[in-house]
């Protein structure tokens, strides 16, 4: 097992977020994690990348404790892509690009020609390699979230986790997206995002984490997780579930 979140609790200082939190994460497994606002998508996934320590219960990657592993050695297996914010430096897309290869260079060493490659790749992968030269505070929100997401592939992390990755992207960018978390966790990544949309579950996760009322209210797969009688009790709407004439996807459409 890649990553096993063992009886978690997490929180802030004097505010306890979510109680009692167990899960696992295989490798190559894509996990969605939704809930209402609020209830701790930010904070667990702040908790799994050792920002913030837990308040009880352990974490272990590859089967060791998390608390174990130096912020370097983490660093080299877990990426994580934030909400596109606005940099106050203006670097290169490249630069931020090629940050994400920090954790394989020395104190002073600046990053070489397998630095360089693994940037580039990344950013061709996502199709913005004619972003690289531009300046990182001088491109749209959505093109900041791609050059974000290419940071976190540079790394070459064994599980990357992604707040509301494709919250700034447009319709395109965003199925494109979709299908490359697809693509990376077939050739072996795990993968952990959260979002505000279940149809993102249903495109590509293999499993859902429901956070709801400080607990895992829900885990597994997403057809047996977003059902209306679910999103009604989580959110107080009502929702149909099913698959359009002619596809397999399911999709959830609200009944206004
Ligand atoms: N730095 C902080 N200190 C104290 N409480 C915080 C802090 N950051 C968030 N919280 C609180 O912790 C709870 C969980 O917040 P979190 O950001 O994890 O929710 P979320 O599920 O990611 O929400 P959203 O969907 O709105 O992004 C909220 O009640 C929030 O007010």
């Amino acid at each position: 097992m890649r990553l096993a979140l063992e009886a978690l609790s997490l929180g802030y200082a004097g505010r306890m977020v979510a109680q009692d939190v167990t899960l696992e994460l295989g490798r190559g497994e894509v996990l969605a994690l939704l809930g209402p606002n609020g209830a701790g998508k930010t904070t667990l996934m702040k908790t799994i990348l050792g920002l913030l320590p837990p308040r009880s219960g352990n974490i272990r990657l590859d089967g060791r404790p998390l608390s174990e592993w130096s912020r370097r050695e983490r660093a080299r297996r877990i990426a994580y892509v934030p909400q596109a914010h606005a940099s106050v430096f203006p670097f290169s897309v490249r630069d931020v690009v090629l940050m994400g290869r920090a954790p394989y260079l020395g104190p002073f060493e600046t990053p070489g020609a397998v630095d360089v490659a693994a940037a580039e790749a990344a950013l061709d992968s996502l199709g913005i390699a004619a972003l690289a030269d531009r300046v990182y505070t001088m491109i749209s929100g959505g093109e900041r979230q791609l050059a974000l997401i290419a940071r976190a592939l540079a790394q070459a992390p064994s599980i990357m986790v992604m707040d509301e990755p494709a919250a700034n992207l447009d319709f395109g960018n965003h199925m494109r997206l979709l299908s490359r978390i697809r693509q990376l966790a077939d050739s072996g990544l795990s993968m952990i995002f959260s979002t505000h949309d279940p149809d993102h579950a249903f495109l590509v996760a293999d499993r859902v984490a429901l956070l709801h009322d400080g607990r895992l209210r829900a885990l597994g797969r997403p057809e047996a997780v977003l059902t209306p009688e679910t999103m009604k009790d989580i959110y107080d709407i009502d929702v149909v579930v099913g698959s359009l004439p002619g596809s397999s996807v399911r999709l959830c459409a609200p009944r206004l």
